[in-house]
C-alpha cells in the first residue's frame, strides 16, 4: 500500500506588525516568517473510506477539529474523491504555541494528498487552497523565509536566512491566537518593527542588527497575561542571545545566537524550569 511521509516544520516570526482590523474581524499584518528545523512527521496512507487520525501526543485532536481533517475535506470536495485516509501525526512542535504546528501539519497534508492522488496541483494552487484552513497555512506550504502581508497569505520570498542558531522555549501555557488579536488595541501600539530595514539587515546577513531590531506588537497582549514570557526573554539575553522575541501570538520565546556554546548553556539553564526547550536552526 502506498505510504507518503511529509515533514511539517515549525515557523517563527522575526517581526510582526498589525496594520489594521478588517471588517471581517481578521487583521492586516506585516510579518517576516522563518521556518526552523523543529518538525512534526506526517504519515499518510489511503484507506477505503473516512479518516482516521492518530498521534503520539494525546493533546492532539483526532476529530474534525484537527486542521489535517480540514485539509483532507477540502481536497475531497474539490476533486470529488471518496477515498479515505489514515494519518499519523508524530508531534514534536508544541501545541498552541505560536509556532504554527497545526498549520504546518495541514500544509503537509495538502502536499501529501497532492502526491498520493496525483492531483497535479502547483505550489501556488496548494497555497490558495491552504488559506481556507488558516492564515499561516500558505507560508507553511511555501517554506523558507518570506514577508507575509494581507492576513498572512500574501507572500514574498526573501533571501535565504538559513543555518542561524535559534533557541526556542515554550512555557507550559497554551495561547489562543483569536484571543490575542481580539485583545490587541491598535491605538496603544507604541513600538512597531521597521520591517523593510529588517529585510535589508537580513540581505546583508547582519544577524546582530536583525536580532536587536526585531519587534512583535502582539507581545503587548500576551506578556500582560503571562509575564513569564518577559522573564524568558531576559534569561535568553542574559545568556548571550543577540536578541529575543515572542513568536506569533505566543507563548514561545526564541533567541538568536551567534555562538553555539552560549546557546547550549542557556538551553541547559532553561531546561531546569521548562520542559519544552529546543535548540534549532533556521532553514
Ligand atoms: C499570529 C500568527 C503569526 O504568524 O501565528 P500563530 O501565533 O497563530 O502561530 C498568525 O497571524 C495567525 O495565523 P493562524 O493561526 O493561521 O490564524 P487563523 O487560524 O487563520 O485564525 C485564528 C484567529 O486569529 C485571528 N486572526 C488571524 C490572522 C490574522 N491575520 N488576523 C486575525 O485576526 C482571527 O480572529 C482568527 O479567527
Ligand atoms: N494538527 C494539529 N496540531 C496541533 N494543534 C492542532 C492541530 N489541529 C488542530 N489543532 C488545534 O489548533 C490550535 C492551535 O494549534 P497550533 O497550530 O499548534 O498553534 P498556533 O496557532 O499557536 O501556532 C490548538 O488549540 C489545537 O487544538
Amino acid at each position: 500500500m502506498k505510504r507518503i511521509i511529509v515533514d511539517a516544520y515549525a515557523k517563527i516570526n522575526l517581526s510582526l506588525d498589525v496594520l489594521r482590523r478588517r471588517e471581517d474581524g481578521y487583521h492586516e499584518v506585516e510579518m517576516i516568517m522563518q521556518q526552523v528545523d523543529l518538525k512534526d512527521i506526517i504519515t499518510i496512507k489511503e484507506i477505503e473510506k473516512g479518516i482516521i487520525i492518530e498521534s503520539n501526543k494525546k493533546e492532539v485532536p483526532t476529530d474534525s477539529s484537527n486542521l489535517v481533517y480540514k485539509a483532507w475535506d477540502i481536497i475531497c470536495k474539490k476533486f470529488n474523491i471518496d477515498r479515505g485516509v489514515y494519518i499519523n501525526i508524530n508531534k514534536n512542535i508544541p501545541i498552541a504555541a505560536g509556532l504554527a504546528g497545526g498549520s504546518s501539519d495541514a500544509a503537509a497534508l495538502l502536499k501529501g494528498l497532492n502526491k498520493l492522488w496525483n492531483l497535479g496541483l502547483t505550489k501556488n494552487e496548494l497555497m490558495e487552497l491552504g488559506v481556507n484552513i488558516g492564515a499561516d497555512v500558505p507560508f507553511c506550504i511555501m517554506g523558507g523565509t518570506a514577508l507575509a502581508q494581507g492576513i498572512g497569505e500574501k507572500l514574498t520570498r526573501l533571501n535565504n536566512f538559513s543555518n542561524i542558531y535559534i533557541l526556542l522555549a515554550t512555557p507550559d501555557i497554551q495561547v489562543s491566537t483569536a484571543y490575542v488579536y481580539k485583545n490587541l488595541n491598535l491605538k496603544e501600539i507604541s513600538v512597531r518593527p521597521d520591517t523593510h530595514k529588517l529585510i535589508e539587515y537580513m540581505e546583508d546577513n547582519d544577524i546582530d542588527s536583525v536580532a536587536k531590531k526585531m519587534v512583535n506588537v502582539l507581545e503587548n497582549v500576551t506578556i500582560k497575561k503571562y509575564p513569564i514570557i518577559q522573564e524568558i526573554k531576559k534569561d535568553m539575553i542574559n545568556g548571550g542571545a543577540l536578541g529575543s522575541l515572542m513568536s506569533g501570538s505566543g507563548p514561545t520565546v526564541f533567541g538568536i545566537y551567534n555562538n553555539e556554546k552560549l546557546l547550549k548553556e542557556t538551553e541547559r539553564k532553561l531546561k531546569k524550569r521548562l520542559s519544552k526547550v529546543y535548540s534549532v536552526k533556521t532553514i
